[in-house]
């Protein structure tokens, strides 16, 4: 049998969750984030831009010839060049399933203490609670606690943790990322033709892509304006479908120097393009600068479903589009060896993606 995966390690960090049920006013300074020197706060957006929403059923049930079908196409497309963003509606996934799988990570997240630590990360492994991307001790951590977990394929999954999941969870877990693996190709599918990519490249490149899903919970913070539910980062993986449990706004993104605020929406997932894809589309599609805010009222909910291509692929721009672009702007790579190398630095903006790129 495969080893399951194991791309790194994290330092263990004490839980924000109980730290927050604590009555204090004010947060420890590891928590501070505000001497950030290259990633201070910028301007809160004031425009009225926000992120495009994408109509899914046009796309997946729209014969390809109709103007109906070109029109949200082509939404897509500039979505994905200048946001690298976009909301998706019809998305084709039940309401049973979304909700029962934001109760079974509510539950999961609500259970005592002591049950929760055996769910911990382990100090040579990050997959459990606690924190990603943690390298040192000084380094500030940010207001939040997160499960992660590689789901798919099967034989690259931890068996030992996915097991201690409470049994319904596993239930939920193991159909919304089927679902969501489903929805992954299919926009992807789309996006190779609005790329004008080989279609059967793209499929080759995501069958049996890795995949992991993050849940994350942000407790209400004393100190907002000092703190970060999630240091600015750009995603690894090539497509992150993200699933909003509540109502609370906090993931803003980064547009034209300012952080535009993503407005939950109940009949929304927000599906962003991660480095893998901006190496794959040979840069014409953008992994966009990303973080979460906290607020002092209400908490926090979301989980993160992060696809990758297939884990024996060597990661590079497409060669459909290298031959239509007539140049290739990023190295190849064994994918293995990228993921490792990302795991291991601390998280930083775009750094690593521009360590991919190559330099002319
Ligand atoms: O919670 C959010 O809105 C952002 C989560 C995120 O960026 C991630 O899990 O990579
Ligand atoms: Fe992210």
């Amino acid at each position: 049998m495969e080893e399951p995966i194991n791309f790194g390690r994290s330092l263990i960090v004490p839980s924000v969750q109980e730290l927050a049920k604590q009555p204090i006013t004010n947060i420890p300074p590891r928590y501070h984030h505000v001497q950030h020197d290259h990633q201070q706060r910028l301007a809160p957006d004031t425009s009225t831009a926000s992120v495009p929403v994408i109509d899914l059923h046009c796309l997946f049930a729209q014969a390809s010839d109709s103007s109906a079908y070109s029109f949200e196409l082509n939404k897509l497309h500039t979505a994905s060049k200048e946001w690298g963003f976009f909301q998706v509606i019809n998305h084709g996934i039940s309401e049973s399933l979304l909700e029962d799988f934001r109760r079974e990570i509510l539950n999961l997240f609500n259970l005592p203490k002591d049950e929760k630590q055996k769910l911990w990360q382990e100090e040579h492994n990050h997959e459990g609670f606690g924190q990603l991307f943690v390298v040192s001790e000084e380094q500030k951590l940010d207001w939040s606690d997160m499960f992660y977990i590689t789901t798919l394929p099967h034989n690259l999954r931890k068996s030992q943790l996915f097991k201690k999941l409470p049994l319904i969870l596993r239930d939920k877990l193991e159909a919304y990322s089927l679902e969501m693996k489903r929805l992954a190709h299919e926009i992807l599918n789309q996006m190779a033709k609005a790329l004008g990519m080989d279609t059967e490249e793209m499929s080759e490149l995501f069958q049996d892509g890795v995949q992991s899903v993050r849940m994350n919970y942000y407790p209400p913070c004393p100190q907002p304006e000092l703190a970060l539910g999630f240091s600015p980062h750009s995603d690894a993986d090539a497509l992150t479908i993200l699933y909003q449990l509540n109502e609370t706004a906090g993931l803003q993104i980064r547009k034209d120097g300012k952080w535009v605020t993503v407005k939950p929406r109940a009949d929304a997932l927000v599906v962003n393009i991660g480095d893998i894809l901006e190496i794959v589309s040979n840069g014409v599609y953008k992994s966009v600068e990303h973080q979460a805010i906290v607020n002092s009222n209400n908490k926090r909910m979301s989980v993160a479903t992060f696809y990758s291509s297939n884990m024996g692929i060597e990661l590079g721009p497409a060669r459909s589009l290298v031959a239509k672009h007539n140049v290739a702007n990023f190295r190849r790579v064994p994918l293995e060896a990228y993921f490792k190398e990302f795991f291991a630095r601390k998280l930083d903006g775009k750094l690593y993606l521009d360590f991919m790129r190559h330099k002319s």
